[in-house]
């Protein structure tokens, strides 16, 4: 699912207005309408109080239109205007009269007003701002919406988190709405699934209010969503005469002496996500544990008992996964940046691999093309350098993707794979991840995809996204605290065959905060 910025999104009303030959505020009324609905199949004529604030512009209309529908239906309403202009939308002023002859004079709020008092148990519907917020709140308004979040009542916001910026960072974190709910137009704003902006948001869902799909689907997005439908058409089946030689041959590179499970989680990563064959590298202290943790898998020493320090291979592997556990010994790095200097094959680059390369930066050149990177933050600001904000990270991203040809997966809770101008935004994995060599399995897990015969990039998307289902399988039935790295192993299989299990619908709600 695409995700667009404001102006395309803009574009898409006008279009679709022109197109349909309706009005803008008959599509403001669908866009209300649908939040009607949603609120009373859930309320069924409940009389918990419904606060209503609404800005001056078209967010805030669609606010005062959905009071209008909760009037008609008897709702116990009350509205605010959030006067922080005085250029009021076109439909926010007939949506203000047509309220007002419906008998209900909203109050009006602003710099010198008394908030009113709310309830915990009452229900705060926030319609301030929308995608057109472009700058910071007055003083004023950031005080009205800290008095809602300290409200502790249920807040439902209409397409935003009033304070979010639609393509900027948070100049202040003080003022924006933190929503339980929100129930977004048409499509997913990004900035849902970003970490300094994400956790203002408990739930999302998609509204749909008829956009012109056609123009939706011509228009390029520079993000996309990734849930099930999107992997699926990447899917690459199992053919009935085929053989392991013909599901490639993975090679894990890594390991120094205490951290030799890295490369045990990463090649099994491999073995579980369909790699025919695959052989690890490692010092000798590797040997043991390897051969008996995972007898399917080859093992290589090198000379080196603790470290490595020569890569050397007779063996043709399809693609290298290299970095899990290796270290970053001077004679470790040396035989890295020898081996990077000479290899030819497809890579992927995790953990201290990411760390050799940010410190010794004349062997990004020496990367082949699309060579997967899978750093987590602290990585990639080695990679990139610091930022400023969320958007200016992937803008940073974006980037040293075009310069190097590489594709950047940054690890989170919503991993964003990067290539060139495009970002892919997973929606699998849980909190539950974030525990010891999880990203162990995933560099594992993508080896084993390029192995394959996925592209570089699908075997990313596909694999950041099996990685993270598999996680969400396993929690299931661990819960968070439990989940340990061999669990989200435990799991791939299950992931694959969910895949093809027809009952979860698309990628239209989900969560930012479990
Ligand atoms: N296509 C769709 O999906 C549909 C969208 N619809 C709805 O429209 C919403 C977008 O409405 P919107 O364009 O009127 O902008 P909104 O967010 O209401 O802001 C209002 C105005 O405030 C201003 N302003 C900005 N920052 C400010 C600040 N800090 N302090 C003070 N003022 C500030 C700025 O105007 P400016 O002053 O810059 O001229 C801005 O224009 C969208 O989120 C959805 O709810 C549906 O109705 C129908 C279909
Ligand atoms: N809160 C979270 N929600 C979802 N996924 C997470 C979360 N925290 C971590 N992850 C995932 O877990 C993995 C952690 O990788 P990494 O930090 O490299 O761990 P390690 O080095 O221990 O293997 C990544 O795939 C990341 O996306
Ligand atoms: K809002």
């Amino acid at each position: 699912m695409k995700i667009f910025n404001a102006k395309q999104i803009y574009e898409a009303d006008k279009f679709t207005i022109d197109k349909q030959q309706i009005t803008s505020e008959q599509l403001m009324e669908r866009a209300a309408i649908q939040i009607f609905n949603w609120m009373h199949s859930r309320m069924q004529g409940a009389q918990a109080k419904i606060h209503l604030f609404c800005g001056i512009g078209n967010n805030g209309g669609d606010g005062l239109v959905l009071a209008r529908h909760l009037q008609d239906h008897d709702y116990n309403i009350e509205v605010f205007v959030v006067n922080y202009s005085e250029h009021r939308s076109k439909d926010f002023l007939i949506n203000l009269d047509r309220l007002k002859e419906k008998g209900v004079w909203p109050n009006f709020l602003n710099e010198q007003s008394d908030f009113p008092a709310i309830g915990k148990d009452d229900i705060v519907v926030d319609a301030i701002f929308g995608i057109g917020l472009n700058r910071v709140p007055d003083e004023w308004v950031i005080r009205l919406m800290h008095h809602l979040n300290n409200s502790k009542a249920f807040i439902l916001s209409i397409d935003m988190p009033s304070g979010l910026f639609m393509e900027a960072g948070l100049p202040n974190t003080e003022g924006v709405i933190k929503a339980n709910y929100v129930l977004t137009f048409q499509v997913p704003k990004l900035v849902f699934f970003l970490p300094e902006t994400g956790k203002y948001i408990d739930h999302w869902e998609i509204l749909d209010i008829g956009l012109d799909k056609e123009f939706l689907f011509t228009l390029k997005s520079q993000f996309e969503l990734i849930g099930k439908n999107e992997v699926l058409s990447m899917y690459v089946p199992r053919e009935k005469y085929s053989h392991k030689g013909s599901y490639g041959h993975s090679l894990i590179i890594g390991g120094s002496y205490g951290k030799i499970g890295a490369v045990v989680l990463a090649a099994k990563g491999s073995m579980l996500a369909g790699s025919g064959l695959v052989t690890a590298f490692v010092p000798r202290c590797g040997y043991l544990p390897l051969q008996t943790a995972l007898p399917e898998a080859m093992v290589i020493t090198d000379n080196e008992e603790l470290e490595i320090s020569e890569i050397n291979f007779s063996m043709l592997p399809s693609v290298i996964g290299i970095g899990v556990g290796i270290g970053t010994t001077a004679t470790t790095i040396k035989a890295f940046s020898e081996f990077l200097k000479r290899n030819r094959l497809p890579l992927v680059i995790d953990a201290d691999g990411l760390n050799i390369l940010s410190t010794n930066q004349d062997l990004f050149k020496e990367m082949p093309p699309q060579t997967v990177l899978t750093p987590h933050p602290k990585e990639l600001e080695r990679l990139i350098g610091k930022w400023a904000d969320d958007f200016d990270k992937l803008k940073k991203a974006k980037e040293f993707s075009e310069k190097y040809d590489c594709i950047l997966v940054i690890k989170g809770a919503n991993t964003i794979t990067v290539y060139k101008d495009m970002g892919y935004v997973n929606t699998t994995g849980n909190p539950g991840m974030a525990t010891g060599g999880s990203g162990d399995v995933l560099t594992g897990v993508i080896t084993g995809l390029i192995a394959q015969g996925y592209s570089a990039l699908n075997a990313s998307i596909f694999g950041v996204y099996i990685h993270g289902k598999a996680a969400d399988i396993a929690v299931e039935k661990c819960g968070f605290q439990a989940l340990i790295a061999s669990g989200i192993l435990d799991n791939i299989g299950k992931a694959y065959l969910d895949l093809f299990q027809v009952s979860e619908p698309d990628v239209a709600t989900g969560e930012s905060e479990l």
